[in-house]
């Protein structure tokens, strides 16, 4: 697998129109990132790239070759949404143990954590539990990682980290990223698309994010 594309979407909310004119592609080996204002439908973009959000029309292509069946039902696609999605309950080792991620390795990094392999996901602090969230998805062997907004509710010395691991991941992976930390999404991203009044549009200056009204400012 060496590219992914998506386009042809119509996506409606009732009368709304939230998605018509995307086109993107992702390459292994690179990050694509996304950004785009509140609601402008970056996280509708990953549930259907996902699977479980079905629009009017899609076509999602690998290799050129079109995806009928969606890509969770294919074991092939990690999906990181906003929410804390892990079972309160849920040891860290537990956590770590499911996802086929290397504790160890994980505590010598975050050396808060060294102590904390036994702790339930519940009785971490929100930052904490995103940090485990984001860490154990980009760690994960699926080949398709999307993220959404994985540095939200982190401390920038967490921030930072996991922004080096994710590019560091990107060797075998598709990665597609959206957040509101643009700064970050520009340092960690080879490739950019800003989604505007339901459509995509591929950015190749930093000038453009304040063209399009993305930025007040550079
Ligand atoms: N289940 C739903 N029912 C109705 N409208 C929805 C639903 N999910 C999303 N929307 C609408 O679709 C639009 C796109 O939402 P989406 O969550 O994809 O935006 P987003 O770009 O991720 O926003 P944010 O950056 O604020 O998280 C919004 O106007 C939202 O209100």
């Amino acid at each position: 697998m060496k590219k992914l594309e998506i386009d042809n979407i119509e996506l409606n909310f009732g009368t709304k129109n939230v998605l018509q004119g995307i086109y993107f592609k992702a390459e292994v080996g690179k990050i694509t990132g996304i950004l785009g204002s509140n609601g402008c439908g970056k996280t509708s973009l990953l549930r259907i790239l996902f699977g479980e959000l079905k629009p009017k029309s899609k076509l999602i292509r690998i290799d050129s070759k079109p995806i009928l069946q969606p890509m969770y039902s294919k074991g092939i696609v990690k999906y990181l949404p906003q929410f804390h999605y892990i079972p309160k309950s849920l040891t860290l080792k537990n956590i770590f143990h499911f996802n086929d991620v290397d504790y160890a390795a994980f505590a010598d990094l975050f050396p808060d954590f060294k102590d904390k392999r036994h702790f339930k996901f519940k009785q971490l602090s929100g930052g904490e539990k995103r940090l485990i969230e984001v860490y154990t998805t980009i760690k994960s062997p699926s080949k398709i990682l999307l993220l959404d907004e994985p540095f939200s509710y982190l401390a920038p010395i967490y921030s930072e980290a996991l922004k080096e691991e994710i590019a560091r991941s990107k060797e075998d992976k598709f990665i597609i990223i959206t957040d509101h930390h643009y700064k970050k999404i520009l340092d960690v991203s080879d490739q950019l698309y800003l989604i505007k009044d339901g459509w995509s549009k591929l950015i190749t200056s930093n000038e453009q994010l304040v063209q399009y009204n993305y930025l007040y400012s550079l």
